[in-house]
């Protein structure tokens, strides 16, 4: 979500055409029209798809996940198919049938895939690894998804690799993103927001125990399992993903090229076992839900001791990477940071899921930041007098801008807030209107093209991109 906003990548690259979640909630269905009319144009033609695909305007990140290719379609459906399984090395045709594509990202085509033999339903990332950002994107998926096992992450299941192409075989999301489901939904309040970000907090505090900051959570990256009401939210999406200077691998991990294919399971045990997978799973893969503890919190606050376990996370990361409305402060400046970036972002999507709008946004970057930096937002307008305050506690616990006084993904989930109000189950005030409201009235506004939408974040160290001037290195916001 982010009005065109433009996702910041550790290198220079910038992501083109980054559309928010809005639009693809909103404006999706205006969209498609647009794509079925330009599919019906070129029928028969040797027009790319893709190339349809992209000039509409719809992309992966747009269109929800559920929603591949335009309905009424299927001679032509089929016939793409086709034309895109020949982009897949042998040896994962031989062993996956592709099925449909669910999406694409910046270096990256996810597919829907069947296991030959087991018939179960999977996820194909196929990653272009040749030019170098697609390699470190891929490289910093993988190191992540090689470790991590967790109800709550999405699962890699194994990979197969070449010289240009990195396959990744994931459990398959089919529930949708999370704001799909809070609009379908037509009903929605505080109770089904903390269930949310209960199983998000639970699959970061994991990967915050494991020392991996995700640095680019934002609700286009929570993906529902399956469609059903009981679902796990799964986090996904790990291309800028770091281990900070707490590798736990001992390196990061290269993707390697032309090799075959290679299990996974890595503190799973299951590399390359693809029977069971979604269905086999149990809570908490691994046994653990040990979770990060910043030193000198969880103390003087009801509730919000966390649990113990975990030690002070003194890693620093100072690359400035992520989508400019979801930055923390430190990030923004350009200080060392640490995993709290992401607890900053589960503020903005907390706010965003009880009100549909953002916390900080304007279609200027460098105001943008400026409101960041000050961590300056308000409860106005609807629906917000609604809202309860212990959920506005609960978002300026994380919203704080001295990542020190953020609650951890583990002080998070002990939250008076999420615990009541997951645990409650009065009827409660329906918040589903007024989100809906400000989520198309921000739609709207996105459609117009932001000057600020597609520049670079400049990348050198001690750069204020506020003032545009540098700063001295360990300048606090
Ligand atoms: N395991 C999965 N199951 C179902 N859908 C998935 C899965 N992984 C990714 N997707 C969907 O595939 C699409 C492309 O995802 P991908 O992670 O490649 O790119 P992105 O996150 O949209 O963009 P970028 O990587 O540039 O940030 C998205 O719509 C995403 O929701």
């Amino acid at each position: 979500m982010g009005c065109g906003s433009t996702k910041v990548l550790p290198e220079s690259s910038v992501k083109n055409g980054y559309v928010s979640f809005v639009k693809s909630v909103v404006g999706y269905s205006h969209k498609r029209k647009e794509l079925d009319d330009e599919l019906q144009k070129c029928k028969g033609t040797q027009k790319d798809f893709w190339s349809v695909v992209q000039s509409s305007g719809v992309t992966g990140t747009q269109a929800p996940s559920r929603v591949l290719l335009p309905t009424g379609q299927d001679g032509q459906r089929h016939n793409k198919v086709a034309k895109y399984k020949a982009k897949f090395d042998p040896r994962v045709t031989a062993r996956y049938d592709i099925k449909a594509l669910i999406g694409r990202g910046s270096f990256s085509r996810v597919v829907r895939v069947e296991h030959r033999a087991t018939r179960q339903p999977f996820a194909i990332k196929m990653m272009e690894v040749e030019a170098r950002e697609g390699r470190e994107v891929c490289d910093s998926e993988l190191g992540v998804l090689r470790r991590v096992s967790h109800l709550n992450v999405v699962q890699l299941v194994e990979v197969f690799q070449s010289p240009q192409r990195v396959y990744m075989v994931l459990e398959l999301a089919t529930g949708g993103e999370l704001f799909d489901r809070v609009i379908a939904k037509g009903h929605f309040t505080e109770r089904d927001a903390t269930r949310a970000l209960q199983m998000t907090l639970a699959g970061v505090g994991y990967l915050h125990s494991l020392g991996i900051t995700h640095r680019d959570l934002k609700p286009e990256n929570l993906l529902y399992y399956h469609p059903g009401a009981d679902s796990r939210l799964l986090v996904t999406d790990f291309g800028l993903a770091s281990f900070g200077n707490r590798d736990p691998g001992g390196g990061k991990d290269g993707v390697g090229s032309g090799s075959g294919d290679s299990g996974v399971g890595r503190g799973s045990g299951r590399g390359g076992s693809l029977g069971g997978v979604p269905g086999g799973k149990v809570a908490n893969r691994d046994g653990k839900e040990s979770c990060d503890r910043r030193d000198g919190k969880g103390s003087g606050r009801d509730g919000r001791g966390d649990g113990g376990g975990g030690g002070r996370r003194d890693w620093s990361m100072t690359t400035t990477c992520g989508t400019p409305e979801y930055m923390a402060p430190e990030v923004v400046l350009r200080l060392p940071y640490s995993c709290q970036v992401d607890m900053w972002a589960l503020g903005v999507i907390a706010y965003i899921l009880l009100s549909g709008s953002m916390p900080f946004e304007d279609d200027s970057r460098p105001r943008l930041y400026r409101a960041i930096l000050r961590g300056r937002y308000s409860f106005h307008g609807e629906p917000w007098p609604s809202v309860s305050n212990l959920a506005k506690d609960f978002i300026e616990c994380l919203l704080g801008v001295d990542p020190s006084s953020r609650l951890t993904a583990i002080q998070a989930l002990h939250h008076p807030w999420v615990v009541t109000m997951s645990a409650s189950s009065s009827s409660m005030t329906n918040l589903h209107r007024s989100i809906s409201q400000n989520l198309r009235r921000r739609a709207s506004r996105a459609s117009v093209p932001s000057s600020s939408s597609s520049s670079r974040c400049p990348r050198e160290p001690g750069y204020d991109p506020v003032s545009k001037t540098h700063l001295p290195a360990q300048q606090a916001p």
